[in-house]
């Protein structure tokens, strides 16, 4: 049995800086993975099976359409492997929330599968498979920090990074990621992400700062309580940056100390019970 924890992904910042002919939106991202998530545990098996447990369960939707299982479906396509797998997942991320549970989870599997069938793969063979599964996923399969371009498979890794904490909400308001591009507008500007001297907080947090999240006026437009999660965040003592994740509508807050980060979730945990409230180092 092997197992791993799929971090979500936290888009810092996102610019779109332009439209595909195909439709599709390019996107310049700095993105993050913080510690916690989903658990993928893979076993031997006669066939493929998922099961599904954890306090989002019940909202992924169809099994047989889940992308873990599309991810085990295409390795076996790539690599000729016939053996089967026992995988379980268990869903602490809340769905369609801009945090790319989905992606980390196909990502995730990907690795433990590979992993469990001895599959010889190179790393950009996984990153082209990881690709056709979604946008989000070779980000997901590097799982540090990182600047995503194009749709997604540009990929450079930011090293050194500093450490700090986030404190992501989820109101559990759904918003539909095809409809919040449908409903942007593409700024004309762009600010540079290119990032230097990130070996402390300071430095990052006024890089982001100057940053935006382009999709964020477009998913509010469509779900408005997200302004008030972004000011509930805002409004907390330590937080020194508050911004929509992706798509939406997880929001998050940047803390640079663990207690400032525990003490305003504990509080708004308390204030908004029915909120997704969770902190991650980073
Ligand atoms: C916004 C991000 O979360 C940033 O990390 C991702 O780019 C989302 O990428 P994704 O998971 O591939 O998004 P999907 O949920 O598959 O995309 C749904 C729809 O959103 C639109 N879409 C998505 C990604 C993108 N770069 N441009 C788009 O225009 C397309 O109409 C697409 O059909
Ligand atoms: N393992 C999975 N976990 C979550 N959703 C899944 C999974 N497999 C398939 N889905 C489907 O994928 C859709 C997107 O879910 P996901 O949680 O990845 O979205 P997201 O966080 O908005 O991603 P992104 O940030 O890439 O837009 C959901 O509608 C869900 O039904």
């Amino acid at each position: 049995m092997i197992k791993k924890i799929a971090k979500p992904k936290v888009n810092l910042c996102l610019h779109v800086t332009g439209k595909r002919d195909d439709g599709y939106h390019l996107l310049e991202s700095l993105v993050v993975f913080p510690d916690g998530g989903d658990e993928i545990i893979v076993r031997q098996g006669k066939d493929l099976s998922l099961s599904v447990s954890g306090p989002f369960s019940d909202d992924i939707g169809d099994i047989s359409d889940n992308l873990v299982l599309k991810a085990a479906r295409l390795l076996q396509q790539h690599t000729g492997c016939r053996q089967g797998a026992e995988i379980e997942l268990v869903k602490n991320l809340p769905v369609a929330s801009g945090i790319g549970g989905g992606s980390a989870d196909a990502a995730a599997a990907l690795l433990l599968l590979a992993k469990l069938w001895k599959c010889s793969l190179g790393p950009e063979e996984l990153q082209d498979i990881g690709l056709s599964l979604g946008a989000d996923v070779p980000a997901c399969l590097i799982e540090k920090p990182l600047i995503m371009a194009g749709i997604g498979e540009d990929i450079s890794e930011i090293d050194p990074f500093p450490g700090f904490y986030i404190l992501l909400i989820n109101s559990k308001t759904k918003v539909s990621t095809p409809e919040v591009f449908k409903n942007l507008n593409i700024p004309v500007d762009r600010p540079n992400i290119e990032p230097f001297d990130l070996t402390t907080t300071g430095p990052l947090f006024s890089l982001l700062n100057s940053c935006r999240n382009d999709l964020q006026p477009a998913a509010i437009k469509i779900a408005p309580d997200i302004s008030k999660v972004l000011c509930v965040l805002e409004a907390q003592s330590g937080c020194k940056l508050a911004r929509m994740s992706g798509s939406g509508a997880t929001c998050f807050g940047l803390f640079e100390l663990k207690v400032t980060a525990d003490t305003a979730a504990s509080k708004i945990a308390q204030e908004y019970p029915d909120w997704w409230v969770k902190v991650m180092p980073v």
